[in-house]
Order: C-alpha cells, then sequence, then structure tokens
C-alpha cells in the first residue's frame, strides 16, 4: 500500500508559477485530479513521478523523497497525456521494449498486455490502433514493472465513449486491487464515474479535497446566475424579489437575470410563481455552468 505526499510543493517555469504551495497526501484506490486546463495538473503528476525537480516543498513516497530515487522509480509508472508512440511498432514491440528498459523478460510484456486486454491485437502497428487502444498499450507499457503507483495524464481524453468505458473499467480494477491511482481530467463526469476521491487543482493551487458527493454539493450550492424569459417579465420579477432564495433580480433586454444563493429552493420556486401568476416561462438557463466559473468559485475567488 503506497501513499504519495506532497508538503507545501511549488514548482515554477521562469516566472510561471505552476504549482503553488500545494500539500495533499494520495493514497491506495483511484484518485481524480480535477482541474481546467493550464492548472498544472500535468507538472504536479510529473512531480510525483520523479521527472521533474519540485522548486519548493517536498514530494514523497511512503516516506522517501522521489526526486532522484532510482528504487522509487521501479515503484512509479506515468502515463503521459503526449502520444510519444512511434507508429511503426507494434504493441508488442513497444512494450517490450518498456520491459526491457526495466530490465524485464518478455514474460513481464505479455503480462501487462493481457491486464489491459491487448494480446489479441499486440501484433498489428500501434498506428493502425483506435485511440482507446493506443491509449491501453501506453497503460501497459507503463505497467510492466508492476508498478504500486500508476499516474495517467488526461487518460480518457478524446476517446469514444465505448473507448472512455472500457479503460475506466480497467482503472477502477487496477485501484481495486491496491494501486495507488492518480489521473487528471477536466471534466467532473469523468472523475466521478472512476474516483472515489478528488482532488481540485485551480490555477496551481489545491482547490478542494474530497468525497467527490462533497465537491459535487458544494458546486451545486454555489450562487447561481440564470436568465429567464417570460410573456411577463415584470410580474415575475417582483415575485422573485420578494422570496429569500433570490439574491437579486434585473430586467436586462434579454430578460431578467436572476441571481440566487439557493438552488434547489429557485428550481421549485420558479415553475409554481409561474404557474400561479398565469406567466409562460419561454428560457430559463444558467449563465455561469462554465467549469472556468465553478472551479473559481470552488477556490474561493468569485
Ligand atoms: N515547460 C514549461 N515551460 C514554461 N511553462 C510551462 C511549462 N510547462 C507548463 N508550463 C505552464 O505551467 C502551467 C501549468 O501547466 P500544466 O501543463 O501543468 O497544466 P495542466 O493542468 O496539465 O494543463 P493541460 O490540461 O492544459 O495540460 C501553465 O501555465 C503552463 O503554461
Amino acid at each position: 500500500m503506497s501513499v504519495i505526499e506532497l508538503k507545501q510543493v511549488s514548482r515554477w517555469y521562469g516566472n510561471v508559477v505552476a504549482v503553488n504551495d500545494v500539500t495533499m497526501t494520495i493514497g491506495p484506490g483511484v484518485t481524480g485530479l480535477l482541474g481546467p486546463n493550464g492548472a498544472g495538473k500535468s507538472t504536479l503528476l510529473h512531480l510525483m513521478a520523479g521527472f521533474l525537480a519540485t522548486s519548493g516543498g517536498t514530494a514523497t513516497l511512503d516516506g522517501k523523497q522521489i526526486w532522484r530515487n532510482h528504487e522509487i522509480y521501479r515503484t512509479i509508472g506515468l502515463v503521459p497525456e503526449r502520444e510519444g508512440v512511434y507508429g511503426f511498432l507494434t504493441g508488442w514491440q513497444f512494450v517490450r521494449s518498456a520491459a526491457r528498459l526495466h530490465g524485464l523478460q518478455d514474460d513481464a510484456a505479455e503480462r501487462a498486455l493481457e491486464l489491459v486486454e491487448m494480446t489479441a491485437a499486440k501484433d498489428r502497428r500501434i498506428e493502425t490502433y483506435s485511440k482507446g487502444m493506443r491509449q491501453r498499450v501506453k497503460v501497459a507499457g507503463a505497467l510492466v514493472h508492476e508498478p504500486q503507483v500508476l499516474l495517467l495524464d488526461e487518460p480518457f481524453n478524446g476517446m469514444d465513449p465505448r473507448q472512455r468505458l472500457h479503460l475506466m473499467d480497467l482503472v477502477r480494477k487496477l485501484g481495486a486491487a491496491g494501486r495507488t491511482i492518480l489521473f487528471s481530467s477536466h471534466i467532473l463526469e469523468e472523475v466521478e464515474r472512476v474516483a472515489q476521491q478528488i482532488e481540485v487543482l485551480v490555477a496551481g493551487r489545491h482547490a478542494a479535497s474530497g468525497d467527490y458527493r462533497e465537491i459535487r454539493r458544494r458546486m451545486t450550492d454555489r450562487p447561481h446566475l440564470f436568465r429567464v424569459r417570460s410573456s411577463d417579465d415584470r410580474r415575475l420579477a417582483a415575485a422573485l424579489i420578494a422570496d429569500a432564495s433570490s439574491g437579486g433580480v434585473s430586467l436586462t433586454a434579454q430578460g431578467l437575470e436572476v441571481r440566487t444563493e439557493d438552488f434547489r429552493r429557485f428550481t421549485r420556486l420558479l415553475p409554481r410563481l409561474a404557474r400561479d401568476l398565469n406567466v409562460h416561462l419561454w428560457q430559463v438557463s444558467p449563465t455561469d455552468e462554465d467549469l472556468e466559473s465553478v472551479f473559481s468559485y470552488l477556490s474561493g475567488r468569485s
């Protein structure tokens, strides 16, 4: 059972702070690393894999420093985001060369290909593989030395739904077998389907941590901004203002803008008011549902 620990870890690239004072602990099972593009997820994974040195703070695995620790490297596997796989190699050649780099024999490569269910296709060239198959072969390459820790950078990106489900199943299975797995993603739905635990990174900072239900609840409970168009915006506005769930109502050329502090109450109230006032609702749409605003709320910047 392996535990990764980051203590006040920072990483700069010149003047750019990619990871800023992050403290987190990643234990056995599957953890999702969630954050918008550029949040520092890849940098964090590379720090954990020993591919990058920290600029400040410490990154350890089971209490031992990761950076420049060859013994530790034997227990970590990284599946990078970029393809970096030669298309002219067969799956077998690719995974076997990963095995050789670790001083291992063919049986290790065979086991890894079996684990990701790529044995049947192993003699085809990688350029003939689907995105999902390429990703699974990369996972096999990272698993060839049977590491306790597996780090995956945006593993589900660009896959069709069937391939995604297949890889999600595999990641779940590996986690259930006691491995410590961390994978990055910018999509909450993706993370919550695979991970029990979620770490959220926003602009290099650790914004939230916990069970996905808790994070989901915090996302739902934040103030929401809705645009409402109806047959009588003025009447509706007056009734909405009278209710405690409204944080503010303004009449604009495009309709009403309603800010609500209590999402659930508002979504029940609006149809009831419309019915009682005999007002027809033409449009009810959230205006701040984009990921950036959700993330910035979680990180306390809004
Ligand atoms: N080698 C580098 N040199 C300079 N800046 C870098 C380098 N690598 C990353 N950065 C910067 O560090 C920040 C974090 O990048 P990182 O790739 O870790 O984020 P990310 O969350 O993985 O994003 P994405 O999902 O887009 O890959 C970004 O502002 C990025 O531009």
